[in-house]
């Protein structure tokens, strides 16, 4: 029969078929492991009959167990297997518990020169390396897990420092079947034979073959050509800070995104605590969320944009530069401290949230006082008045203001708990205001029953309560930050920390949340209201008095808002309500404002880091501020650096335009060096007509956009000045999904088969980071590049823009 087999002719079919075989038994494994699995979910179901308790419970975990193994097994059915190595035997013969050879230096004597003087070795061990470890039934690895130590060779070979490894192979499969194989020789000079034959040597890497293939909306994982310095990082301990820093399209988002899958591999108990990925933008979410599941991991790791990352908010509108630049200021913090003890003076009713929190229409509006008719919160009242032992007695606005202060003292307690503290103040400042205390100068016990029969009378007259709740009022981040748009009060609030006109600017901008705070968010909004939420503490929830059990009780107890109650019982109950996650990875940190730092840092107070990153690209205007604001977040946790050198994603003549920028925008950095060449030239487009505003860019954007989608197969991104967004859009439409147009702060992390990039000079000049995020725009191309320049870029008789010109 093996007669009407095909003959293999080619080594590269050769070499195929081998990997066909294997992936072969790795699929017959894999069955066993699927029926051992239905099996068991079987097995559980019938014990499910049985119905006692215990049979339930065991019943159940083991149907979680044996779903989550089928699921992930699913899940990694496609290329599963992706990768191989051949090795010279190790120095002491030991293997790890994965049955492979531990040592990476090769053995004495492995190489060995023959009679002709060439170098020559026998392959001692060849692992296969996959998304996931399969083990045969007789223990022996078919498949290595990539994070596991054995694989490591895999990625951490080079020629200048090849360990044990001879060849390196990346395999392509589509399901079950092997596409083809493509090697790297790390030891070139070595002739290496495998079970008496010649090793085999096919096609030119797997690298360039991943980095040419055409884009889609969502990024792929790079598991099976993750390079010796990404590899560094991706393992690098987790016991403090990874700090990498490199220049656009170095793979510093796919490596931040394979080392939160290696930590979960590494000590999946310790990150059981969570892993954040903070994202700049909601499309960088988009772009990226694939890679962990396409690498076994999920429900783990959380991927969040900076705008959502406060439950319940949601960034939706777009800050303009200036505006931005004061919300994102470290100074905030003192206006926002300023505005969180102020808004009191606000009093009730005014402290809606709608921020997540559940919060805060309390206790306060449950009393008449609090709101007047047509909603509108209605100021503290700056006068109590009370009636106790048949006496009046009466705090004026000094006084009040008096016992306020005295209220906040030094600590930093949050404002919204802080009203059991106000209310036994207000109680010690009445006491003392009616003049009882001094009736019972020489028995200390008569005095206190005096005064606590004064407690009781005070606290049980309803006009307290109710002053209360008006004078210190249950506040929501939300409800602060609108009262902030009042232009006369954030004056008050921010003197001596903004200007006048800083001030009046950011009034202006706040007024987009309406009265209520409901309006729509931007993303350093976000960040304010989690400044706040700390400031104001959760606020209590509504009480229910017919609910609350403790209504049945007398005295002090009874009269106490629920608020009071909670706050008593868990003094720290902010802490414990915000997320916090045992590992955090921040990606394009170059542009966290510091207000983000500090949300950021909240989440991550005793967690380690990976902070990736490239300051060339930073959108934000004051790095030193932002520096300051990280230092901050990280305490002083030991750090660890690296830096990535090498541009995976514009070929050389993409990079050489991008370079000239970044020689602008930062002069003196280096760019990366572009690992490819395609020989197409970036093309340089002029908008002939010349439109109101100067732009004109309309009918040249849509045939440029055009000619790119001939031009090739997958994406074509836009990229325009923020405020030109709705309008690129507009001129786009119809040309299908393979484009989309981008503002220039859009077009973070992302990439796309062909870019072009409308007038940079606008680009430049929308902020004073302008530079700097016109070289993110020239950096998100990975085949083909057009820069169109309008009458504002002044364009040579090439078409160059004055910014690209030599
Ligand atoms: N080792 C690799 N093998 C294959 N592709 C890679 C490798 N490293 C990076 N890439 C590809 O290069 C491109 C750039 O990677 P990535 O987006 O992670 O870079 P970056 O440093 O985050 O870029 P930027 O700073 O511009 O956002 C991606 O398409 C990524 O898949």
């Amino acid at each position: 029969m093996a007669a009407q087999h095909a003959p293999v002719e080619s080594p590269r079919d050769r070499e195929t078929v081998g990997e066909q075989h294997h992936l072969d038994l790795v699929y017959r494994r894999l069955e066993e492991k699927i029926h051992e699995a239905e099996f068991l979910m079987a097995d559980a179901a019938r014990r499910g009959q049985v119905g006692t308790p215990g049979a339930l419970a065991e019943r159940d975990a083991q149907v979680f167990r044996a779903g989550l193994h089928l699921n992930r097994l699913n899940a990694e059915f496609e290329d599963f297997l992706f990768g191989r190595i051949d090795l010279l035997p190790g120095k002491d013969g030991k293997r790890g518990p994965d049955g492979a050879h531990t040592s990476v230096e090769p053995a004495d004597g492995a190489i060995r020169t023959d009679e002709e003087g060439r170098a020559r070795a026998e392959i001692a061990e060849t692992l296969h390396i996959g998304r996931l470890g399969v083990l045969a039934a007789d223990y022996t690895p078919l498949v290595i897990d990539w994070r596991a130590p054995a694989a490591a060779p895999f990625y951490r070979a080079t020629p200048v420092d090849p360990g044990r490894v001879v060849r390196r192979r990346v395999i392509r499969s589509k399901g079950r079947k092997v596409l083809g194989v493509e090697d790297d020789l790390l030891r070139p000079e070595v002739t290496a034979t495998l079970d008496g034959e010649e090793l085999a040597v096919i096609g030119d890497g797997a690298l360039m073959a991943a980095l040419g293939r055409a884009r889609g909306h969502t990024m792929r994982d790079i598991v099976s050509s993750i390079q010796a310095e990404q590899d560094q990082v991706i393992r690098a301990p987790a016991a403090s800070v990874t700090e990498v820093d490199g220049g656009p399209g170095t793979g510093k988002t796919a490596v931040a995104l394979h080392r939160a899958a290696y930590l979960l591999y590494q000590d999946r108990r310790r990150y059981a605590g969570g892993i954040l990925v903070v994202s700049p933008t909601p499309l960088l979410v988009a772009y990226t969320e694939g890679v962990l599941p396409s690498l076994g991991e999920e429900g783990q790791v959380a991927i969040r944009a900076l705008g959502s990352l406060v439950d319940g908010a949601e960034a939706t509108a777009h800050d303009a530069p200036e505006i931005a630049r004061i919300k994102g200021s470290a100074r905030m913090q003192q206006v926002l401290r300023r505005a969180a003890r102020g808004a009191l003076d606000l009093g009730g009713g005014g402290g809606g949230g709608g921020d997540g929190e559940g919060a805060s229409t309390t206790a306060t509006s449950t009393t008449a006082t609090s709101t007047t008719a047509d909603g509108a919160p209605r100021p503290a009242p700056d006068r109590l008045r009370v009636v106790v032992f048949g006496r009046r007695t009466e705090l004026g606005p000094e006084e009040l203001r008096e016992v306020r202060r005295a209220v906040f003292g030094n600590a930093g307690t949050p404002v919204n708990l802080l009203r059991p503290r106000a209310r036994r103040l207000l109680l010690d400042a009445l006491w003392a205001k009616s003049g009882a205390a001094d009736r019972h100068p020489t028995d200390p016990e008569l005095a206190r029953e005096a005064r606590e029969a004064f407690d009781e009378d005070v606290v049980d007259e309803p006009g307290f309560q109710e002053f209360l709740a008006a004078w210190w009022p249950e506040l929501g981040p939300r409800a602060v930050l609108a009262a902030m748009a009042d232009e006369r009060r954030l004056g008050r609030w921010s003197r001596r920390v903004l200007t006048p006109a800083e001030a009046r600017r950011l009034a202006r901008a706040l007024r987009r949340l309406g009265p209520d705070g409901r309006g729509p968010l931007s993303v350093h909004d976000v960040a304010l209201l989690d400044e706040l939420r700390t400031l104001l503490g959760a606020p209590a929830r509504p009480r229910r008095r017919e609910a609350d059990p403790l209504d049945q009780l007398t005295g002090l107890e009874e009269v106490t808002t629920f608020a009071d109650r909670t706050a008593r019982r868990a003094p720290d109950r902010t802490a414990g309500e915000r997320a916090e996650y045992a590992h955090v990875i921040v990606d394009e940190a170059q542009d966290l404002t510091p207000m983000q730092w500090r949300m950021v840092g909240r989440r991550g107070r005793h967690a380690t880091w990976t902070i990736v990153g490239d300051p060339a690209q930073s959108s934000w205007s004051d790095p030193e501020e932002a520096g300051a604001a990280r230092d901050e977040a990280l305490g002083r946790r030991p750090r660890r650096r690296f830096t990535l050198t090498v541009n995976y994603r514009n070929p050389a003549e993409v990079a050489e335009v991008a370079a000239k920028v970044l020689a602008l925008a930062m002069p003196g950095a280096r760019p990366p060096r572009a690992v490819r060449s395609t020989g197409l030239v970036p093309r340089y487009a002029v908008a002939e007509v010349t439109g109101t505003d100067g732009w004109g860019a309309g009918a040249a954007l849509r045939a440029e956009a055009a000619r790119l989608l001939d031009e090739v197969e997958g994406t074509v991104g836009v990229v325009v000045a923020m405020g030109r967004r709705a309008e690129a859009r507009r001129l786009l439409a119809g040309l299908g999904e393979r484009v989309v147009a981008l503002g220039s702060l859009e077009a973070k992390g992302l990439e796309y088969d062909a870019t072009l990039v409308v007038s940079p000079a606008e680009i430049a000049d929308e902020s004073p980071a302008g530079l700097r995020v016109l070289y993110v725009a020239l950096t998100r191309a990975t085949q083909r590049l057009t820069v169109l320049s309008t009458e504002r870029d002044a364009p040579d008789a090439d078409g160059v823009p004055d910014l690209l010109r030599d």
